[in-house]
């Protein structure tokens, strides 16, 4: 790749340190080369030194060379020309052969600027594809990041319901639980109660029933005691009877013995003996009678003893029986009580086994319930780890977002940076050539007036225009022949609209001679969607890339107006003219609108009393173009217009801020339609029409002053010498973008026209690196003769 630094020519050694010391340094060109050798070592007067400098130039090292010292170099073979004498000749033939290499040495630099410069082109063509592709890239990746967002948001939405619904679903289930457990206690607890109230009565029904068991055994055995008593009883009784039998028995013995005994006594002497004998056995019976009766009231004692017993007996008999049928009472009352305690223990026990049965199914209903909790806390917990992951991504994705959102952010400073540097390359101030096709009313039977050199150095840049049989070359940034489409002509300078997007002030003029294809390049057919112009393009391309800009936050407010400027004079196209009167006019006295031009101290242009309509889309633009088309025709009608004879100009002002990065922009964009330069002899002007033309032709040779005079970086910039400039101003030189179309009628009877356009606009497109292009020469060209005269 050629280096920069080959632009540069060499510097002689000798005139090095002079140079240094003479020359400013914004004027020095330094080369530096790769070897770091001094190729002025060439340029010394030993012919081998430039034998060598000559096969190894192309390694130039260190070279400071002005275009000054060139001069002189030339300058002092031009005073040693008459001198030839051998040195001299020596010295002019080094003088040659360094010569000789400077030119070669400029020839290879201009060849490798050429080639650097298309490198450059490559590069910055390549480097604008890719951010376009980056930019792309992104768009694609932000959307998608969005959808992820969305559905990861809506994913996070349900699994949130989803955790709320088991939540409750499971505060539910804990809730039923905790009811089943107390109604199981309550339940447990009674049964508890009713168990010990059941084993209380149980062994109250044991008691009662060992007691009354007792109390028939005490009564049998009563029974049988009394039984035993009464046999007792009897066998006392027959006793007592055998024992009064006996007694009797022994008193009629008793008496019979008396008897015997009178009997005896008499028998007693003889009983006498007989009567001790009896005494002896009447003492023996006596005793045997008190023994008897001893006898007796012992039975007799213990007879009553008997009795006694008897009664006590029969008392404790009696009262056994009392005691037996309270017993019995009191059985029955137990059996009673018994039989309810048993319908009540059965009662007892069948809600008792309800209950076990309703516990059992509870605790079955607690084990699936307890499940169930256990399957919800597990999904609740496989949830909050998918959710805390899907938290994790969402924060990932917001990170990478920010990322990339940063990146795109880069990427668009980036690109506009590139995109404006393009756009300086290119030139600040463009002009662009537009022949249009032969119309059916223009003059035939000619020769062709336009040609387009076809060498590919020229090639879409060059126009040649011949006039009686004199070619005349001009070379533009781009010259669009007849065949161009409204399309290819907009995408030229689609890049210009961008620019106003990104915040700079943007001029588009249309300019050439009436009805050279001016209106047919800004306004077009709009009609005819493929005739568009380039005004309603570009609107449409402002509010597409508006519209997608919005993506990286860029919100945009757009305020249009559209004014013409007639004979020096403003005129509002939005203006609403009701009543059909023009508002600069008086009426009845008062004043009409003034529209005056003020400039403030941040670039921004007020016109007073002019109508500026804040626009949203499209369409909105597209009616107050029609309107202004209207008011354009109203105001020509009441003028007396012939045709196009004033500036049309459209200012769409632009503020963009970034609610992201706070970036601001505030970009205008203005497309003008100039009035149609003609002639005066042409024109055929006297009055007012002379002085229409007159003000045209000042307007635009002020206009071409102006963009010169900017160019050049001049310090005096004649603004006000027409109110379009000065309308223009802030929009003019600095960083603002300016394009002019040059409009050419190909009809051989207005070739002096062309030629007059191609030549004003030769003088402009000079202003951008201020020396003239190829052959056009505008050194000589003098603003006055723009005056058509
Ligand atoms: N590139 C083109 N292709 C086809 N027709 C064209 C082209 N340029 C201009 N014309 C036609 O030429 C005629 C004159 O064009 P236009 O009105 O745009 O000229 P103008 O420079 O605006 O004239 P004026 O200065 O009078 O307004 C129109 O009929 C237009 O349709």
């Amino acid at each position: 790749m050629a280096s920069r630094n080959q632009n540069r020519p060499p510097r002689s050694p000798n005139t090095r340190k002079v140079g240094t010391e003479e020359i400013p340094l914004d004027k020095r060109r330094r080369i530096v080369g790769a070897r770091g050798r001094d190729p002025f070592g060439v340029i010394s007067n030993k012919p081998e030194d430039v034998a060598n400098a000559e096969g190894s130039e192309c390694s130039t090292v260190v070279v400071d060379f002005t275009s000054e010292e060139v001069e002189a170099l030339l300058n002092q073979r031009m005073k040693k020309g008459n001198s030839y004498d051998k040195k001299e000749m020596d010295h002019r033939a080094d003088l040659v052969k360094r010569l000789k290499l400077c030119v070669r040495w400029y020839k290879r630099v201009e060849e490798g600027y050429i080639q650097e410069k298309e490198k450059l082109r490559i590069e910055l063509q390549s480097a604008e594809k890719k951010c376009i592709d980056t930019e792309t890239e992104m768009k694609n990746k932000i959307e998608e990041l969005n959808e992820t967002i969305t559905n990861l948001r809506m994913t996070i939405s349900s699994l949130e319901e989803r955790i709320a619904k088991e939540e409750s679903d499971k505060l539910e289930a804990i809730d039923c639980y905790r009811k089943e457990k107390e109604a199981r206690s309550v339940a447990e607890k009674l049964q508890a109660c009713l168990s010990t109230e059941l084993e209380k009565v149980r062994d109250e029904k044991s008691a009662a029933e060992r007691k009354a068991i007792s109390n028939e055994d005490l009564y049998k055995r009563s029974q049988e005691y009394n039984m035993s008593l009464q046999q007792y009883n009897s066998r006392l009784q027959s006793d007592l009877e055998t024992t009064n039998e006996a007694h009797k028995r022994l008193e009629t013995e008793k008496a019979t013995i008396v008897e015997n005994l009178s009997n005896v006594r008499a028998h007693n002497k003889a009983l006498q003996d007989q009567l001790s004998s009896l005494k002896a056995s009447q003492d023996d019976i006596t005793k045997q009678k008190e023994m008897l009766v001893n006898d007796t009231s012992c039975l007799r004692e213990e007879l009553k003893q008997i009795r006694d017993d008897r009664d006590r007996q029969l008392g404790q008999v009696q009262t056994l029986a009392e005691e037996v049928s309270k017993y019995k009472e009191y059985t029955g009352k137990s059996v009673a009580q018994l039989d309810t305690l048993t319908i009540k223990t059965n009662a007892l026990e069948e809600t008792c086994s309800y209950q076990r049965e309703e516990i059992l199914k509870l605790q079955q209903q607690l084990i699936a319930e307890k499940e169930k909790s256990k399957m919800a806390n597990l999904s609740a917990s496989e949830t909050r780890i998918v959710f805390e992951d899907q938290q994790r991504t969402i924060h990932e994705l917001q990170e990478r977002l920010a990322d990339k959102e940063f990146q795109v952010i880069e990427g668009e400073k980036l690109r506009k940076k590139l995109h404006n540097t393009i756009l300086e390359l290119k030139g600040n101030i463009r002009v662009f050539c537009r022949v249009r096709p032969l119309l059916p009313d223009d003059a035939t039977g000619m020769d062709m007036v336009v040609s387009y050199p076809t060498s590919t150095e020229a090639h879409g840049q060059s126009i040649d225009l011949i006039q009686s049989g004199q070619k005349y070359p001009f070379t533009f940034d781009k010259v669009f022949n007849h065949d161009a489409s409204q399309q290819d002509v907009f995408t030229e300078i689609s890049q210009l609209v961008q620019s106003a997007l990104d915040g700079y002030k943007v001029c588009i003029f249309a300019y050439g001679q009436t009805g050279s294809g001016k209106t047919y390049t800004m306004m077009g057919r709009p009609d005819a969607p493929d005739l568009k112009g380039l005004i309603p393009r570009s609107l449409e391309q402002i509010f597409q890339i508006s519209q997608s800009l919005k993506n990286q936050g860029w919100k945009y407010k757009m305020q249009a107006s559209i004014l013409e400027i007639y004979n020096e004079t403003i005129r509002d196209l939005l203006a609403n003219r009701s009543s059909g009167i023009d508002p600069t006019r008086t009426e009845n006295g008062v004043p009409g609108k003034q529209y005056t031009i003020k400039h403030d101290a941040n670039g921004n242009t007020h016109v007073t009393d002019l109508t500026v309509v804040d626009v949203c889309s499209v369409n909105e633009i597209s009616s107050l173009l029609q309107k202004a088309a209207q008011s354009r025709s109203v105001g020509r009608t009441q003028m007396n217009e012939q045709s196009s004879r004033s500036h049309f100009v459209f200012t769409l002002r632009i503020c963009g801020t970034n609610e992201n990065t706070e970036q601001q922009v505030q970009g205008v964009l203005n497309l003008i339609d100039l009035a149609g330069s003609e002639r005066l002899s042409r024109s055929g002007a006297t009055g007012d029409r002379l002085k229409e033309t007159q003000a045209i032709n000042k307007s635009l040779s002020s206009l071409s002053d102006v963009i010169f005079a900017l160019a050049r970086k001049e310090e005096h910039v004649p603004f006000r010498n027409s109110k379009l400039t000065y309308l223009l101003q802030p929009c003019l030189g600095g960083d603002s973008k300016t394009l002019m179309f040059v409009n050419i009628s190909p009809d051989p009877s207005s070739t002096g026209e062309s030629l007059c356009s191609l030549r004003f606009a030769a003088r402009v497109n000079a202003c951008e690196i201020g020396i003239p292009r190829r052959q056009t020469s505008t050194k000589s060209f003098d603003s006055s003769r723009l005056s058509y005269g």
